[in-house]
């Protein structure tokens, strides 16, 4: 796919369904009483995954061009699944669909495709360990295929030594199951939609500052869920709105929750002039529509805190950094390491194959920005933030931008292209 310096983004876009919600509308669906309407789900390849696991145990999900019924069998429902689970491409189902595969009666094995083989799953098979779950690495390295047995849990308080909200979704998941109640701190909050979504299903949660801890066996009921707008695929809009000279994008239905939103204070901090319209909730979710207007940017520091709330964003904002005036410094993003690819490389090669001036650190990188950007023929490595990142990039530089294997943009965003390009 090629790129080149587009005409100024005006007008309106409604970006797909927030990927996150729509993952935890199946999972609660499945696991709960009644049936679960989810409206603007996310038709995603990963979301996709999380259904088609579910209907291997049981689950009888039907898609309707507006809504998705999922029909649940109550926290027990589930069957032993007629095959191996393929969470495809998606950490967010392997890591959270193993919470729930942990207390069950039935043994499973779970894998994906080459990228999930190479994510790290300790993370979870450590807490789940600790509860009593007998969760196997087939290869002995930490990653899937795995192989899960499930038992009645114990409850335990997991400390978790990163924000992560798969980790700390997959041990609140275990806990519906365990013999007593069970928390997770994290070092800082990471996003908490299945916080948020457990509550309105019924379940008996709490959080204080870092902690979360759920009360097990709750009678959960089906729920109607209207999925915001993904603002991890707004980032698109809003960087390629504030980069395009002349542009003045209005981005509707935008998931604003504060445990992701923070691309809106970093594009603030950089000079950008985003105005937040028609703020509202849907369910128990924050929403917005997004004015944007082409800024002129200077660089900022991202760290600490900061990063869960805007993990996967971080790529599109190291490109709005390159464009920006003077140094940016992004720092404790060493998760990047460990997503679809190593972003953190990735960003440092891409960067500077297309003239920016970038040097990568251990947990992050430098951007000396401003140096004019030219085109170049960039590797997907069948990373959709990649791929959409640069597709950003592209339409902002000089001359030709070729991103390849740019299909695994229908990860998260299947349509991104004719969004950005055919407005
Ligand atoms: O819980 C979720 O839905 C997600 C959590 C984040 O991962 P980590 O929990 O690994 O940070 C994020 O990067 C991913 O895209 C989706
Ligand atoms: C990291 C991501 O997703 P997941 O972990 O679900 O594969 C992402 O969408 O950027």
């Amino acid at each position: 796919m090629k790129f080149r310096k587009t005409e100024a983004l005006k007008g309106e876009v409604t970006i797909p369904g927030d990927k996150s919600i729509s993952h935890r509308a199946v999972m609660l669906g499945a696991i709960s009483r009644g049936t679960t309407r989810i409206t603007n789900f996310l038709r995603g390849a990963d979301c996709l995954s999380t259904i088609a696991c579910f209907r291997k145990m049981g689950i009888s999900i039907e898609e309707f061009p507006e809504e998705i019924l999922v029909h649940g069998n109550g926290l027990h429902g589930l069957h032993a699944p007629t095959d191996i689970l393929d969470v495809g491409n998606s950490g967010t189902t392997a890591r959270l669909i193993s919470g729930i595969l942990a207390g069950q009666s039935f043994e499973s094995t779970l894998t994906g495709d080459a990228s999930i083989c190479r994510r790290p799953m300790k993370r979870i098979i450590t807490p789940l360990s600790m509860m009593g779950a007998d969760v196997k690495s087939l290869r002995e390295n930490g990653c899937a295929p795995l192989a899960i047995r499930g038992s009645r849990l114990q409850g335990i308080h997991y400390e978790s030594p990163v924000a992560s909200a798969q980790v700390k979704s997959c041990v609140l998941l275990a806990g519906l199951y365990a013999d007593k109640e069970t928390s997770v701190t994290e070092p800082y909050i990471s996003r908490d939609h299945s916080e948020r979504m457990l509550a309105s299903f019924g379940a008996d949660i709490k959080t204080e500052n870092c902690t979360v801890t759920i009360q097990p066996e709750p009678k959960l009921t089906g729920q109607d869920v209207a999925v915001p707008g993904d603002i991890s695929s707004a980032a698109y809009f809003i960087a390629a709105a504030l980069l395009v000279p002349g542009s003045e994008l209005l981005i509707k239905n935008v998931g604003i929750n504060p445990t992701r939103d923070g691309i809106l204070g970093v594009c603030r901090r950089m000079g950008a002039d985003i105005a937040i319209l028609n703020k509202r909730e849907h369910g128990r979710e924050p929403v917005a529509d997004l004015l944007v207007r082409h800024s002129a940017l200077k660089g900022t520091v991202i760290e600490g805190a900061e990063i869960p709330t805007l993990i996967d964003e971080l790529p599109v904002l190291a490109v709005l950094a390159a464009f920006a005036e003077g140094r940016t410094v992004i720092r404790d993003a060493q998760e990047l390491k460990v997503k679809e690819s190593n972003r953190l490389d990735i960003l440092v090669h891409h960067l500077s194959a297309m003239g920016a001036d970038v040097t990568g650190t251990e947990d992050g990188m430098i951007i000396r920005g401003g140096r004019p950007l030219h085109g170049a023929v960039l590797e997907s490595h069948l990373d959709h933030r990649i791929a959409m990142s640069f597709a950003v990039a592209g339409i902002a530089a000089k001359g030709e931008t070729e991103i390849l294997q740019a299909d695994c943009v229908d990860i998260s965003y299947p349509g991104f292209y004719r969004d950005l390009l055919e407005r």
